[in-house]
């Protein structure tokens, strides 16, 4: 299911005295079964778009595109329940909307709000609950019991119970430690391999974007200012760099490299650190007997 902004501007609090804008001429696409990176510093407007993407939000101008469903300021409200369906948010701290006594009960809220018997929800529940690498033994259990990683483990079961075509994540490693965070991230990556879920993550981690994402949208005080795959985004060191916005550390390391020995790269621009070192592995060798790459790498004999 693609997803694509026309022209969207919005205002929180439209035609009052408290209007602030917050979006405006916003063009995006975000193409079905891709994992779409949403970036942008504080404020720019990424949870506002993040809030069309279900029609939480109805654009104050332009139109929103979900599958076969057009949005705009003048589309009635009903009949959106099977949008809220296809299209899962994960909120930042998720863990603080469980609410019910038993795991099972919390994961089997929504698809019981859509009318699924209590059976198929639990079988719903047995289904999920692997996704997010819990097994059966926490379904009687209070998910107030458990650890911080643990209960986002089970908000997010309760989003994926809903089966969704579409699973937004907002910043969904905040607060986590490093092990933590790469398993959620891991997590979400197989549910995109193995299920073919359409990916769209909030973050502020280009290292992220580098590792998961093929689609980045870049936003700057309400509107895109970027938007293609990683390798064409972090092409532009010098304009991510005069946006304050960062690199992945593997391209931030090349560039360090190179400006420092003057060892010219060429074209290669890694994202990640196999691509990395398959750089630095392919320029060892290329110049092996050169002494000033050889001292320059710290002598790595790569055979
Ligand atoms: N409920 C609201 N009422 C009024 N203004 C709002 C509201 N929510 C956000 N804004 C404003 O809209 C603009 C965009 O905010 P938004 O939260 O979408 O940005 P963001 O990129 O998600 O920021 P962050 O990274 O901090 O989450 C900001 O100027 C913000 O102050």
């Amino acid at each position: 299911m693609d997803i694509t902004f026309e022209k969207v501007g919005y205002s929180y609090s439209a035609g009052t005295p408290f209007e602030s804008r917050a979006l405006y001429d916003v063009n995006l696409n975000i193409p079905d079964g891709s994992y779409t990176a949403l970036i942008g510093h504080t404020g720019s407007g990424k949870s506002t778009v993040t809030q069309h993407l279900n029609a939480l939000l109805k654009p104050t101008e332009g139109s929103v595109t979900i599958g076969d469903r057009i949005i705009t300021n003048k589309s009635n409200n009903k009949n959106l329940k099977g949008l809220r369906k296809k299209v899962g948010i994960v909120f930042q701290f998720p863990e603080s909307q469980l609410f019910e006594e038993t795991i099972a009960k919390d994961i089997a809220f929504g698809p019981m709000n859509f009318g699924v018997s209590e059976a198929d929800a639990m079988a719903i529940v047995r289904r999920v609950l692997p996704l997010v690498g819990l097994d059966e033994s926490f379904m009687e259990r209070s998910p107030f019991d458990l650890s911080g990683g643990q209960m986002r483990r089970v908000a997010i079961a309760g989003v994926l119970a809903m089966e969704p075509e579409v699973l937004v994540l907002d910043e969904p490693t905040a607060g986590l430690d490093p092990a933590g965070r790469r398993e959620i991230m891991n997590m979400f990556n197989q549910l995109h391999i193995d299920n073919g879920l359409t990916i769209v993550l909030v973050t502020h981690q280009m290292n992220d974007v580098a590792t998961y994402a093929d689609h980045v949208v870049i936003l700057e005080k309400g509107t895109v200012v970027r938007m293609g795959p990683p390798a064409e985004i972090f092409q532009d060191a010098d304009w991510l760099q005069k946006k304050q916005l960062g690199l992945p550390s593997a391209l931030a390391f090349l560039d360090t490299l190179s400006k420092k020995t003057g060892i010219d790269f060429g074209s290669e621009r890694p994202l990640r650190t196999e691509q990395l070192a398959a750089v630095l592995i392919a320029k060892i060798k290329e110049n092996q007997g050169n002494k000033n790459v050889a001292k320059e790498v710290g002598g790595i004999d790569v055979g």
